[in-house]
């Protein structure tokens, strides 16, 4: 019986990782150092074939090695969630209900689900978690995030990093953390999912204003103190949404996800805020970066759960008047600087 117990335990956890962009790719090379079998689910054909023939992801992080006997791509996202215990989401939030729309109940039944997305589902303006406790009745004590400040272009180069893995279960998000520690990133476990997660929502909208006043020819003092208002608005708008008490803003969850992305060359929704800043309209911004901000369909969600709950929150306004109002950037950023201190 102890042998059988041991060998148990010496075998590899199973994980699917749904996605092919640059964070899934990073968290594949991550856990790759771990004791895993990950079967991963990209949606273009071509990606998957080009994955098994030269162990590398032919688009996003091209450089970083993939281990062909730990790693396996799945074109079928049925057999990539075959005899998983945790499924892993990767997909920007607007593409998660396509994504998944022929998935049902069973596919999620008795697994971990573990969201790395940054974003809200549209329309729904549901955070992740929720909306697939809503679809998939995926109980709470088996969700978690992935969230902290954690660049996937870093991880390629194996720089030192840090990630706050957050769920209402002590349980799945130890037993989660410990998968993902290695020799270059330590994750520690935290309770408070909501408000982790929508923290590494708003943070996505500060980035892309951040990139805007930049744009517009902003420096550095301004920055630091739009950033420094971005987290009272953040504390203010958890405190309203989803109050809870033993929640410290200054970690790294929160505060360290906001700083990465506020300021980092890497951050997609500050170069996405920079080109709006400059003069590009959304859709030629869109076209150009290649790559999914989330904050700009997050600003419109937000807005809009705000107009129930009533927060003061400038700069959300001002990055909601110029990207879906076709407001001014130098108007908007202008009214904004009356309010900041
Ligand atoms: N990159 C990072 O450093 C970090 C990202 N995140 C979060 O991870 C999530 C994923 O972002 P990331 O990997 O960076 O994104 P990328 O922009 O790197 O990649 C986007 C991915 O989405 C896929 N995609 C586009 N449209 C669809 C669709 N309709 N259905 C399914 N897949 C689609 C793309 O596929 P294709 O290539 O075929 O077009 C691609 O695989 C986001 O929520 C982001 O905020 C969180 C922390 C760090
Ligand atoms: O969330 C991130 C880093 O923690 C990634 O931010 P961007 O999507 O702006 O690149």
């Amino acid at each position: 019986m102890t042998d059988i117990i041991e060998i148990k335990k010496k075998l590899p956890t199973q994980i699917a990782v749904l996605g092919g962009g640059s964070w899934a790719t990073a968290i594949i090379k991550i856990l790759s150092e771990n004791n895993v079998k990950i079967k991963w689910w990209l949606r273009r054909k071509t990606d998957v074939d080009f994955i098994k023939k030269y162990n590398h992801n032919p688009s996003y992080l091209t450089d970083a090695p993939l281990n062909p006997r730990k790693v396996k791509a799945y074109h079928k996202m049925n057999d990539a969630l075959n005899g998983v215990e945790y499924i892993i989401l990767a997909v920007p939030a607007a593409f998660v209900p396509d994504a998944l729309k022929n998935l049902n109940r069973r596919h999620f039944q008795d697994k971990r689900v573990v969201s790395a997305i940054k974003g809200m589902i549209p329309n729904e303006n549901l955070l992740v978690t929720d909306w697939i406790e809503k679809e998939f009745g995926v109980p709470q004590t088996n969700l978690c995030v992935i969230a902290g400040p954690c660049h996937a272009e870093e991880v390629a180069l194996e720089k030192q990093s840090y990630l706050t893995i957050a769920s209402p279960s002590k349980a799945c998000a130890e037993d989660f953390a410990s998968l993902l520690n290695c020799r270059y990133l330590q994750a520690h476990a935290i309770l408070d999912l909501y408000g982790v997660e929508y923290c590494a929502v708003i943070k996505n909208i500060i980035a892309l204003a951040c990139g805007i006043t930049h744009g517009l020819g902003y420096g550095d003092n301004f920055q630091a103190v739009m950033v420094s208002n971005a987290m009272q608005e953040i504390h203010r708008f958890l405190d309203a949404v989803y109050p809870e008490t033993k929640r410290d803003l200054h970690s790294s969850g929160y505060l360290g996800d906001l700083l990465v992305t506020a300021y980092s060359q890497f951050s997609r929704n500050r170069t996405f805020g920079n080109m709006i800043g400059r003069g590009y309209s959304v859709k030629s911004a869109q076209m150009e970066m290649n790559m999914v901000a989330e904050g700009y369909y997050a600003v419109k969600s937000i807005h809009q759960i705000n107009e129930r709950y009533g927060v003061e929150m400038p700069i959300i306004k001002a990055v909601y008047n110029i990207l879906y109002e076709k407001a001014a950037p130098t108007s908007e950023i202008g009214i904004l600087k009356d309010y900041l201190k």
